[in-house]
């Protein structure tokens, strides 16, 4: 695939220009997914029988993932880089691919996102390997509520995982919640004091339209000024005057109501749907069959991994990359923000199947 038709010109071809949008962002944040398998089926991500895994030879190998960064790096201007998937700890060289990534980028920013199933055995391991950070997606603190969000008994599992990513060192940890209506919206204070208490900084997650069973709508989500009310009676929440530095989540310092006068952590809101950061946007992507995608909401995407395995030098794959770029659309995978809007058309894939 080439630049799409339409554009203003054709992509900088120097890899000083690095990866630059039609807009004028430059995307310095790599996030590569390392499988599309995963171990629950979270009803707002995955159908419930699960999809049709990419057979192995499909997928990049720890040698290619590792050459990929090492041209976003090296050549693109990539200066952060996060581990996703799929569930990125179903894949059994997670370490390796670390400690190899950590070997050859010794200053540069890795963390992973997860669901937690496995942390508590390999949290020291991937801490020892180079880890920088951790983020663990956790919807609820009840077993029964967590089992109906994600199809899976395994609450205890993924809070020994927590523990275990705190325990060893693992940064901040940060802690993902969608919130789903009628389900564990209720939930959102618990999950808050929960999380401040422990010192992790808990993110709420507006659902986006990217779930397999497309059952996502505009009014059954819930939105980012519902979340803040939902907190009000119990929290003082107020601006957080560090930086946003092109974050998806907008924070808010915490204070209890009933002891307004401390600060007791931090929260974080992701409001993709409702007060989109498009404009901001410092993302590029690759899933784990080697594609780039400029957008969550792409419809078009890039293979570099057929160009991987052709013998092209970096300079080519490099090249490919820019200009997969510097197509990307404005917002939302479109001209204009507006999931769920008309005209919006949700992508093929679901978000486990492209990186989250
Ligand atoms: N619209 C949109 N949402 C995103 C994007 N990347 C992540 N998100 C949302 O943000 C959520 C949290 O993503 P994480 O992988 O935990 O990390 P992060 O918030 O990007 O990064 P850190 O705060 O630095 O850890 C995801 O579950 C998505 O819902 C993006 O590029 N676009
Ligand atoms: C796709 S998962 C991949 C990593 C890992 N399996 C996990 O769950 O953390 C990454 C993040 O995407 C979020 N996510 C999945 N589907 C979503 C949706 N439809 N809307 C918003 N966030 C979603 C999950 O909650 C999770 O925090
Ligand atoms: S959100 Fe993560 S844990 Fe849940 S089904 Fe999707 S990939 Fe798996
Ligand atoms: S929807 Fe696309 S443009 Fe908007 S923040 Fe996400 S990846 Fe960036």
């Amino acid at each position: 695939m080439g630049i799409s038709l339409g554009l203003p010109g054709p992509a900088p071809t120097d890899p000083g220009g690095g990866l630059l949008d039609t807009f004028g962002r430059r995307a310095t944040d790599l996030r590569v997914s390392l499988t599309d398998k995963c171990n629950l089926r979270c009803t707002y991500c995955m159908p419930a029988e699960g999809l049709n895994w990419l057979q192995k030879d499909q997928v990049l190998s720890r040698a290619e993932i590792v050459r990929l960064v090492r041209i976003g790096v090296d050549l693109l201007g990539v200066r952060e880089l996060r581990l996703t998937g799929g569930e990125p700890l179903v894949r059994a060289d997670l370490v390796e691919i670390i400690s190899d990534l950590r070997t050859a980028h010794p200053g540069l920013p890795i963390s992973l996102t997860t669901n937690g199933l496995g942390l508590d055995k390999k949290a020291a391991r991937l801490k020892e390997a180079g880890l920088t950070r951790i983020n663990v997606s956790m919807d609820s603190l009840h077993p029964d509520t967590f089992a109906q969000l994600t199809r899976r008994p395994f609450l205890d599992r993924v809070l020994r995982g927590i523990e275990a990513a705190a325990e060893v060192g693992l940064g901040l940890v940060k802690i993902n919640a969608v919130l789903m209506r009628g389900i564990n919206d209720s939930e959102a204070p618990d999950l808050l004091e929960w999380a401040v208490s422990r010192g992790f900084e808990l993110r709420f997650i507006e659902q986006m339209p990217l779930d397999a069973d497309h059952g996502w709508t505009r009014d059954g989500m819930i939105t980012a000024a519902e979340m803040r009310a939902l907190l009000e009676p119990a929290f003082v929440l107020t601006a957080d005057p560090r930086s946003r530095d092109g974050a998806p989540a907008e924070r808010w310092e915490v204070r209890r109501r009933s002891a307004p006068e401390t600060v007791v952590g931090s929260v974080g809101i992701i409001a993709s749907v409702t007060e989109p950061f498009c404009a901001d946007c410092r993302r590029t992507r690759i899933t784990a069959e080697g594609k780039v995608m400029s957008c969550l909401f792409s419809r078009e995407e890039t293979d570099l991994r057929e160009l991987l395995r052709s013998g092209a030098d970096d300079a080519a794959i490099a090249r490919r990359w820019q200009e997969a770029m510097w197509a990307k659309p404005k917002a939302h995978g479109m001209a204009r923000t507006g999931l769920g809007a008309e005209g919006f058309v949700q992508p093929d894939r679901s978000m486990s199947a492209i990186g989250g």
